[in-house]
């Protein structure tokens, strides 16, 4: 495969990155009076629009041709074929395995779609009990709060997934655990009646000691609060990839919900991850989430790279990030129900593509993921869009936006809508003549996507997080990166391991930097 550096098409849009970077968007629309048209596709039920791109057809075809030679087909196809395409672990990568409908066949190995069946129908089974009270805790109480423990990838896809379909929540009230300062803990403690409670321990590997450390919180408050010889048993599920650890924690291993090698943590929430989901919105609704996804793999694996929405979205970030150099993009959600998808999409996007070696272990020549936040709006147009629209840095948008409301739900969608088009639009625009005083103006030529869904169903939740799932990828096929492993955040946790008994004694803390000496001294004696 020819490097990115080789290729020619790469070569012409590397010479032109000036121009590209000033092109005008108001004068592509001039140019082309049908380019909404060329310049968005449907898939799933979502619209992505990236007329307001500064890409015109030849930027976009020598971007489609640095997709091909750097085959980003064949490593999609790689990839859903189950080949162990994370190497530095020595893994496949399957997450679009848990979503394809059950019976459904092809899209993995047999053994590994008759376990996926498995597991999803024990969950079904097990989530039908609980809600309907034939499944009770200890003492024969309904389950009618769940505390989710667990952070990262088995907390935040859950979160942002349940907060979107609250209103379709007819299941046990669930809490999110995920940090270990306590906060969470406590409020789910307070919140929760024990005799009535279901605890999940999900981590993938079960030795995140945040996830340890609150879990074994809930099993001593479980024990001294309820009077039964069977409380863990029957109160505290583990959700695992690792079952040897879940007896070191004295549960039973049999009765564990498994998840596998070849889901990343980031990936998860399509597995036993998503239990808490299910529980809240039933296993129906959350087989509508799962096929919105498959409904999204299909097009990802189907469609020709130049109708293909993930491919796309990938190249027109590649676009920004890499080859002008913009090095944030923001998210904008016009719903509060997708309140979490900044935090959710900064795991996937950065602890997956916040990389510096290529897949050979060599640095990589050109910028790979940048920063990635975000907040709803409207709120945060009365927050950072100031510095979207005239800030020095020019800061790619994707606007989420939801055409038909929630039923039930009250506001105002048109004045919604209304904001959410008006601010991609005042972007591009900009503002302001010779007479205008400067302070005024806005530059404009701004740089935003719009995806809008039909409506914020399971089955479009589903689809746009795939989406944003393999966009992530397709950015790392590009840069040649391993987008699965994520070595990086274990330095920093065996460190605080090291730290932790120097913080806590009496003696000088030696073998440490002059700064962190500091900082533990200061520690120490502000606590007392
Ligand atoms: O599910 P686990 O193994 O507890 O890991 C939690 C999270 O910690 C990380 O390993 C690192 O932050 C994530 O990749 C993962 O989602």
């Amino acid at each position: 495969m020819q490097t990115l550096e080789a290729i020619d098409a790469w070569q012409a849009l590397w010479a032109s990155r000036d121009r590209l970077a000033e092109q005008s968007i108001n004068g592509l629309f001039a140019a082309d009076a049908g380019r909404f048209e060329h310049f968005s596709l449907t898939a799933a039920g979502i619209l992505l629009d990236y007329s307001k791109q500064p890409i015109d057809r030849q930027t976009r075809e020598r971007l489609l041709e640095v997709a091909r030679a750097r085959d980003v087909a064949g490593q999609r196809d790689a990839m859903l074929a189950g080949e162990p395409i994370n190497e530095s672990e020595g893994r496949a990568v399957l997450h679009t395995a848990l979503r394809v409908p059950d019976g459904g066949t092809g899209w993995a190995a047999p053994a590994i779609t008759r376990e996926v069946a498995t597991t999803r129908s024990r969950m079904a089974e097990l989530a039908a009990a609980i809600r309907d009270g034939r499944r009770t805790g200890a003492t024969g109480q309904p389950i009618e709060h769940v505390i989710n423990i667990g952070i990262g990838g088995s907390d935040l896809g859950p979160r942002l997934v349940l907060e979107a379909l609250a209103p379709l929540a007819d299941g046990p009230t669930v809490h999110f655990v995920a940090n270990v300062d306590g906060v969470e803990w406590q409020q789910a403690m307070g919140q929760c009646d024990p005799e009535r409670t279901l605890v999940l321990v999900v981590s993938k590997s079960f030795g995140t000691v945040e996830t340890m450390a609150n879990a074994h919180e809930a099993m001593a408050w479980l024990r001294r609060s309820v009077p039964s010889d069977t409380v863990l048993e029957r109160q505290v599920l583990a959700i695992t990839a690792n079952l040897d650890r879940v007896r070191e924690l004295g549960l039973d291993p049999e009765l564990a919900l498994p998840m596998w090698d070849w889901v990343g943590g980031r990936y998860s929430l399509w597995s036993a991850v998503g239990f808490a989901i299910m529980l809240a919105i039933g296993p129906t609704a959350f087989d509508e989430v799962l096929a919105g996804a498959h409904a999204m793999d299909r097009h990802f694996a189907e469609a020709p790279l130049e109708s293909n929405m993930p491919v796309l979205l990938g190249l027109v970030s590649i676009f920004n990030g890499t080859l002008l150099d913009r090095r944030s993009q923001a998210v904008v959600p016009y719903t509060e129900r997708l309140g979490r998808l900044s935090a959710y999409l900064q795991q996937l996007v950065m602890e997956s593509n916040g990389k510096s070696v290529d897949r050979a272990g060599h640095p990589v020549s050109i910028p790979t993921a940048g920063a990635i936040w975000g907040q709803t709006g409207t709120p945060g147009q009365h927050a950072f869009f100031q510095a979207l629209h005239q800030g020095t840095d020019v800061v790619p948008v994707d606007f989420v936006g939801v055409a038909r409301p929630v039923a039930g739900e009250r506001g105002d969608p048109l004045a919604l809508t209304a904001n959410l088009f008006a601010q991609s639009q005042a972007l591009m625009q900009g503002r302001g003549d010779a007479d205008m005083p400067a302070a005024r103006r806005c530059p404009g030529n701004r740089p935003s996507n719009t995806i809008l869904l039909k409506a914020l169903t399971p089955a479009t939740l589903g689809a746009l997080i795939a989406l944003y799932e393999h966009r992530t990828f397709v950015e790392a096929a590009v840069w040649g990166i391993n987008a699965f492993d994520q070595f990086g955040v274990e330095l920093g946790k065996v460190l605080a391991d090291e730290l932790k008994p120097l913080i806590a004694g009496g003696q000088a803390a030696e073998g440490v930097d002059g700064s962190t000496a500091g900082l533990i001294a200061r520690y120490r004696d502000w606590r007392g």
